[in-house]
């Protein structure tokens, strides 16, 4: 069995080595271009096109994070470079719902203690209590539901928030009001304090965070986008915030990345940024994940995680 690794930051050494100790009986080799030789399965991120076109032997393709979206934004523009009928993975979880627990929890905490308030009120050496926010005047809503945003719900659940999501299909979330379809985005927006983006991007989904619906929320309401830059019309988080309907907004991800220097959220006192960091790939468990999926590959049976075409995630 031959695997191709391409990956434009990744450690590809270290890859190659871990890689083999998960699949002693496999040749793995990075693919550099004019590499035309045979492969069965294929590793990827932002791979050249010239990598997958034409190889219709390939069993299967792994993108290496969670997210299709630039690969299928590639393929659209050709569509040769996934040959028919050959499968495309993702990495579903691999270590990543733990570090989107840990965003989204500490930051809604961060809001719900009003930390916010306090480090304003710090600038001007003010020492004053503030009334407590009610965890029933909190109710957290996450667009997206998968398997990140299911696991963003249940840790919330255990911190007592009244949560609910919103989806393409109904969930059955023990303690989460699911909502779903276009037709119920108006009753999942109606009341949602803080709005957690785990949505992937596709077609229907960019452009989603805008005006139209930002207004819909509760008041003095939150934004957390942990999910693609594109999700988020950024000019309109900025009036919402500057109008008052909107008190805080914490960004992981943006149309353009890195964030320009000379963007208005960089300096904007209610917004707080990362770079793209919210949920990272973890080796070990992304391997462990690629090569017990080619084990299930191989023996004929169909694993989790393929991405639908036709849905685009
Ligand atoms: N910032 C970062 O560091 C990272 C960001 N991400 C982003 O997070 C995204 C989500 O990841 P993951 O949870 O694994 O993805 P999943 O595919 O498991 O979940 C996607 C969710 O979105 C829902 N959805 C998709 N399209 C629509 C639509 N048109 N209307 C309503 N709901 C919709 C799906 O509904 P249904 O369940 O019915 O199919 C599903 O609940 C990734 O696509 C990626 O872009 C991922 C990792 C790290
Ligand atoms: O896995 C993904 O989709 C990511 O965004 C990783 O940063």
């Amino acid at each position: 069995m031959d695997i191709i690794f391409y990956h434009p930051t990744f450690d590809t050494q270290s890859w190659l080595a871990g890689l083999q100790q998960q699949l002693p009986e496999a040749r793995v080799r990075e693919w550099r271009e004019g590499d035309n030789q045979p492969a069965d399965y294929a590793l990827v991120w932002h791979p050249p096109v010239e990598m997958l076109a034409g190889r219709k032997q390939l069993k299967g393709v792994f993108a290496l994070g969670a997210g299709v979206d630039s690969i299928l934004s590639k393929l659209k523009a050709h569509p040769d470079m996934l040959p028919a009928g050959v499968p495309l993975f993702r990495l579903e979880d691999t270590g990543m719902g733990l570090q989107m627990q840990e965003y989204a929890v500490s930051q809604v905490l961060h809001w719900f203690r009003r930390f916010d308030d306090y480090q304003a009120q710090k600038q001007q050496a003010n020492w004053q209590p503030l009334d407590e926010y009610r965890r029933e005047d909190f109710t957290i809503g996450l667009l997206g539901a998968g398997v990140l945003g299911g696991q963003v719900a249940e840790s919330l659940i255990a911190w007592g928030f009244p949560v609910r999501c919103w989806s393409r299909s109904k969930k059955d979330y023990p303690g989460v009001t699911s909502f779903a379809g276009a037709e119920q985005l108006g009753d999942f927006l109606n009341g949602t304090r803080v709005l957690i983006n785990l949505l992937p991007n596709t077609p229907q989904t960019v452009g989603i965070i805008n005006a139209g619906l930002l207004e819909q929320l509760a008041d003095e309401a939150y934004v957390l986008n942990l999910a693609r830059g594109v999700h988020l019309v950024e000019a309109d988080l900025l009036a919402a915030l500057d109008n008052g309907k909107l008190k805080g907004a914490m960004l992981d991800v943006f149309s353009q990345e890195p964030l320009p220097v000379d963007s208005p959220l960089w300096k904007h006192p209610r917004v707080a940024i990362t770079p793209h960091i919210a949920a990272v790939t973890r080796p070990d468990e992304a391997m462990a994940y690629i090569a017990r999926t080619i084990r299930q590959i191989e023996k004929g049976e169909k694993p989790a995680g393929e991405v639908s075409l036709q849905h685009g995630y």
